[in-house]
């Protein structure tokens, strides 16, 4: 990479990506080591949940990325001030003038996340109403958001559908609820949450998520105050509370990003130390690396992840809730199984429609076909629905150069390695959307030795 196109590169991380097309020159393995800081998946309903306290909190490792953007934003329109160091990634939070937002100010966000959907219990405590905008997040199957609205409803709330968005207002306060999932949804769980830590009296969840993001909030609400107890079972009680204080808390780190980077590795034959990553919440991850052929080794400070030589294997996945193979890690792994020698299968049982992806690895040169049926020991809920959402990968396959477009986040991880695996030159546009969840990917991959050039 000449210093023009670095000092590009560089500069498109530093403000938080205006590139949207990078061209790749493959075949270069990527080597050396990169830091993971918070997780996307927890930081942003961490800043959600200052909304709760009454005095400031400060919440420790959050990185620069566009969905934490999104939500300052909202918190910001809402009377939260925000002040954040980049480098050390400190974002203080205080709540102290929450106030009600204008609609004009509420739309302008609207289609940019999935997070404003959990503002309603925390605005509903605070203001007694809330808008919510229509949502966004990757556009990877239907995403509605019924079970959210049954919660609240559970909880007393009253919801009103508009044009451009929800109204919802709490005429007779909010009472704990007994609430079953229909599935353990990530999002509808932390509804639960963040609307039972302050309703009156006692909230039992029954069928809820709880993966490691969940947990980390959970941290975070006892030690604003909250009572919350998980039990083996995916059943979690919790004791309603007056008041909340601000937070001080370090997020848990980003296990997608990590699974990704180590993907990556083992695409490119190259050895990347990820610093920050932990192996407790990446068990499962670790396990199915290691089965396709992937090496790591566990520092106390990261996880070193490696190809070490011979051919990848393929496998047979089924993404699931936690603790099983997460559905985040699955793109950057399908190019992985694209060089196994053999057959993989995976079942995607968690969103209907997140293969999205492979039309630009089959242009590439990769075999994956894509199936209606559950290939999979689990009958899952899309299985009678119509839904191409088993996938068979057929390796290995050369991957060539190509020009493709980024679809999604993970999926758009899954292109840029794929890019840098394929003979040849490779031009990947609406890179954009890679940093709603990736810190500084360009300047990672410049130091990790990928050679491209960034147009914006
Ligand atoms: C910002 C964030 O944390 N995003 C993560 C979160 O998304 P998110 O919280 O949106 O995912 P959910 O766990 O809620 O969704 C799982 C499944 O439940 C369905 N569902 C969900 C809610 C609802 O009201 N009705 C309904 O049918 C969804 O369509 C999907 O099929 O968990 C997913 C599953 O680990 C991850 O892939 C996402 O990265
Ligand atoms: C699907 C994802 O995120 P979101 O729910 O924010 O769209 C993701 O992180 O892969």
């Amino acid at each position: 990479m000449n210093s023009l196109t670095q000092d590009a590169a560089l500069h498109g991380s530093a403000v938080g990506l205006t590139a949207d097309t990078i061209t790749f020159r493959g075949g270069q393995p990527l080597k050396g080591r990169i830091e993971v800081r918070g997780a996307k998946n927890l930081v942003t309903k961490a800043m959600v949940a200052a909304l709760l306290g009454e005095t400031p909190s400060l919440l420790k490792a959050v990185p620069n990325i566009s969905d934490v953007r999104v939500v300052s934003g909202l918190l910001e329109i809402h009377g939260v001030r925000i002040k954040r160091d980049d480098a050390s990634g400190d974002l203080h939070l205080d709540p102290s003038n929450v106030e009600s937002a204008h609609m004009a100010e509420i739309n302008a966000h609207a289609g940019s996340s999935r997070i404003p959907i959990l503002f309603c219990g925390p605005l509903l405590h605070r203001l007694g109403e809330a808008f919510i905008p229509d949502l966004g997040g990757c556009r990877i199957g239907d995403r509605p958001i019924d079970f959210h609205l049954e919660v609240l409803r559970n909880f007393g709330a009253v919801i009103e559908k508009l044009p451009d968005g929800i109204r919802m207002s709490a005429p007779d306060g909010l009472s704990g609820a007994k609430i079953q999932l229909p599935y353990p949804s990530v999002g509808a769980t932390e509804q639960v949450l963040l609307t039972a830590v302050r309703a009156t009296g006692r909230t039992e969840l029954r069928n809820a998520a709880i993966e490691p993001e969940i947990m980390d909030l959970i941290n975070i609400l006892q030690k604003m105050g909250a009572s919350i107890s998980v039990d083996a079972d995916r059943v979690i009680r919790i004791e309603g509370v007056d008041r909340l204080e601000g937070y001080r808390h370090r997020a848990i780190f980003d296990r997608n990003e990590a699974a990704s980077w180590a993907s990556a590795a083992l695409v490119t034959k190259g050895d990347i130390f990820v610093a920050g990553a932990r192996q407790a919440e990446m068990l499962t991850f670790l396990n199915v690396f290691r089965k396709v052929g992937g090496a790591f080794e566990i520092e106390e400070d990261g996880i070193r992840f490696y190809h070490p030589g011979g051919d990848l294997k393929p496998v047979v996945i089924e993404t699931d809730v936690h603790p099983g193979f997460m559905t985040d890690w699955q793109q950057p792994l399908v190019v992985a199984l694209t060089q196994a020698h053999g057959v993989s299968i995976v079942h995607e049982t968690v969103y209907e429609q997140r293969f999205g992806f492979v039309d630009a690895l089959v242009d590439m040169g990769a075999t994956v076909q894509l199936h209606r049926e559950c290939l999979g020991s689990e009958h899952c809920r899309f299985g009678q629905r119509n839904f191409l959402h088993s996938a068979v990968i057929s390796g290995p396959t050369k991957l060539h150069g190509a020009d493709i477009e980024v679809p999604d986040l993970r999926g758009g991880f899954s292109h840029l390695i794929a890019a840098l695996a394929a003979d040849g030159v490779s031009r990947v546009s609406n890179v954009g959307i890679i940093a709603r969840g990736y810190e500084n990917f360009i300047q990672k991959l410049h130091d990790l030795g990928a050679d491209f050039t960034v147009e914006s």
